[in-house]
């Protein structure tokens, strides 16, 4: 038995004993020590060229991991899992230190660009847009919101490609899913929605009485502007605030290198090649059938790997266009441009989407009792230390009825900054130097909520495209943001709505105002009024990091409905880029959720195949 899991054994019994609080100091430093000394990642497999395995899955990620760790359920299969990465650092294992992510080594550090006359208060007019290079991918580095979206996305899912209709893609959310809130299972309507037997913990994590008041009062503010207070934002409502569920549990990430990984890390018929690349997927061009990938191997050389059943493709929004670019499956008009013959001529990379969001400010009460927060929450690295509170709304008006009315406009998240986390503000801040020293300011002496306001569906759509044939060179990541004026015209409105906020009782009290932040290319216009604020989103909006659609599963798509690429056999992609239409919310348990259901979707088309070739059917009985 390795040290970690008798550690593990030991927290298990402590966490036993209730919530005394010397029991939860102990319980803290055990486990920010696991964290630090870790062991339980999946051994490194060095490939060698020309191996063979029935599957070849490539990227670890949100989708990749739970396709890997599926298939590897049945002993007969060998399945090769690929990934650029190697293993998670403590810094992704324990939550409160996942904003340090972003910008290292395990990120892409991939930027994306702005339109001409878009995001102008971005210097060089692009942004820094990470994505997770390690096991896990994203959600080994991102800010562990679990949120899953309404019935009313899966349908619209299911209108473009069969199979993904709400009641189906339930039975996915709950396969993956461990809710470890004992709260939810005491309503009925929420009970319904979720379950205990996954393998990705979800937990809502307590917090001190100061921190709580804080959410009480936020949540309470947003009942007065008419959003309800909910039970959890996974709930039955399709409006509705509350404070968030997160992927944690015993103070560690529920990534799906954790949940997935980690747990079939002693099947040998799965091995896990860390630091590999993979540049393309090998396709016979008279067959049109993939049969292995290229990777770009930790020693600097190209190898080829090959898959008797499917090569699997779980790269990511961005990569996964970009290797099937490199793959010669793609529009034909952008290949040529690069000289890459075109096998496939599929719109791969377009489509890309994502939630922008605008960051609103708002500044509120004056003192040391605030500036306090910041220190009591400092050292809860083993949960999410700060206040957060994350709603969803419509707004009013006949000319926004997209989308549907079963769907909300808009998704916020409220974070709290006591008085003097200026710092912290300023150096997290990537638009102009003035804007970001304003806002910092800001909240020197006073309290500072923050509002990221996203707009959940976009009817703008940007692109990935190739920078060159070099398949180590980063992809061109257009955002398209507000190519469509109906999606600004949403946002204003949203916007305008949003800072109602410090007209509630308690914003009133402590004299809360919006703080005058310089945007340069809104200075000739009059500051507040209806013109400004829409400037301000053109100019100031940021990303949640939620992009999605590149490899769009439909009819007309990239992939069909089982997410087979059209025209090409054996060949499938799985991951957040095969997502037709963007959910209403986050993205991480969307995906897992494709994941899932790809995995069943493979086992069965290997059973229907070998049915047909007449073959013996292992690990049938799984299904
Ligand atoms: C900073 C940040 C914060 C976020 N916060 C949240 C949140 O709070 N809640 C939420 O729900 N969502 C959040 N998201 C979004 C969510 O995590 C992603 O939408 C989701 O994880 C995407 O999953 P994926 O499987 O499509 O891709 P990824 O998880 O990115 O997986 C792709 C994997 O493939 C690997 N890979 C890529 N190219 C290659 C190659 N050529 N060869 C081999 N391996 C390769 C990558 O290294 C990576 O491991 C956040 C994302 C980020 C980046």
């Amino acid at each position: 038995m390795s040290s970690n899991v008798e550690i593990n054994e030991f927290l298990k019994i402590l966490q036993s004993f209730g919530s005394t609080s010397v029991v939860q100091w102990i319980l803290r430093v055990l486990t920010i020590s696991q964290a630090v000394f870790q062991t339980g990642w999946p051994e490194n497999y060095e490939i060698s060229d020309g191996e063979r395995f029935d599957f070849i899955v490539v990227g670890s990620g949100s989708a990749g991991a739970v396709v890997a760790a599926r298939l590897s359920e049945i002993p007969e299969f060998k399945v090769l899992l690929l990934e650029t990465g190697g293993d998670p650092p403590p810094t992704s294992v324990l939550p409160g230190l996942s904003r340090t992510l972003p910008g290292t080594k395990y990120d892409w550090n991939y930027t994306a660009v702005f339109d001409e006359g878009v995001g102008q208060a971005h210097p060089g007019g692009y942004m820094s847009y990470p994505r997770g290079k390690l096991l896990g991918g994203c959600s080994s580095i991102n800010y562990l919101i679990y949120s899953r979206g309404v019935p009313e996305d899966y349908e619209n899912w299911n209108r473009i490609a069969p199979g993904w209709d709400w009641e189906t893609v339930l039975y996915y959310f709950k396969k993956l899913e461990d809710m470890k809130d004992p709260l939810i299972f005491e309503h009925p309507e929420n009970a319904r929605l979720h379950s205990t037997t996954g393998p990705v913990k979800v937990s809502r994590p307590k917090t001190p009485p100061s921190t709580a008041l804080i959410d009480d009062i936020r949540i309470q503010s947003y009942e007065e502007m008419g959003i309800p207070r909910v039970l959890e934002i996974n709930g039955p409502e399709i409006v509705g605030a509350a404070r968030p569920h997160f992927n944690i549990y015993g103070g560690r990430r529920s990534s799906t290198a954790e949940s997935y990984l980690k747990p079939a890390k002693d099947r040998t018929n799965l091995k896990v090649a860390k630091y590999s690349t993979v540049t393309k997927v090998l396709i016979d061009p008279g067959t049109l059938r993939a049969y292995g990938v290229q990777v770009y191997t930790s020693s600097k050389t190209y190898i080829h790997v090959y898959a008797t059943e499917e090569v699997i493709v779980s790269a990511g929004t961005f990569n996964s266009p970009k290797i099937l670019l490199q793959s010669g499956i793609g529009p034909q008009e952008e290949l040529s441009k690069v000289q890459i013959k075109t096998l496939v001529d599929l719109p791969v990379g377009k489509n890309l989407h994502d939630h922008q969001v605008i960051q609103l400010n708002y500044k509120g009460k004056r003192g040391l009792e605030t500036a306090l927060q910041n220190i009591l929450t400092a050292f809860q690295i083993d949960t999410i230390p700060s206040p957060l509170q994350i709603g969803f709304f419509r707004v009013n008006g006949s000319e926004f009825e997209y989308p549907s009315k079963l769907q909300p406009h808009f998704q916020f998240f409220n974070s709290y900054y006591g008085a003097g986390a200026s710092e912290d503000l300023v150096s997290g801040c990537s638009l102009e130097k003035d804007f970001c020293l304003a806002l910092g300011s800001a909240n020197v002496n006073n309290e500072l909520d923050t509002v990221l306001l996203a707009l959940l569906h976009p009817l703008s759509r940007g692109e990935v495209k190739l920078r060159s044939t070099d398949p180590l060179d980063d992809p061109i990541i257009e955002l398209g943001y507000f190519r469509n004026d109906y999606d600004l015209k949403v946002v204003t409105e949203g916007v305008k709505y949003m800072n109602t906020l410090i007209n509630t009782t308690y914003f009133k009290e402590v004299k809360a105002s919006i703080p005058k932040l310089s945007v340069t290319a809104c200075e000739n216009i009059e500051w507040g009024s209806d013109e400004f604020w829409e400037c301000y989103a053109k100019n100031t909006v940021l990303s949640v990091q939620h992009a999605v659609g590149t490899c769009r599963m439909a009819q007309d798509g990239v992939v069909d409905e089982r997410l087979r690429v059209h025209g090409v056999a054996r060949l499938r992609v799985v991951d957040a880029s095969v997502i037709p239409l963007i959910p209403s919310g986050n993205t991480n348990a969307p995906t897992m959720m494709v994941g899932e259901k790809a995995a069943d979707m493979i086992k069965e088309d290997f059973h229907k195949r070998k049915k047909e070739n007449n073959k013996d059917c292992p690990g049938e009985t799984v299904l």
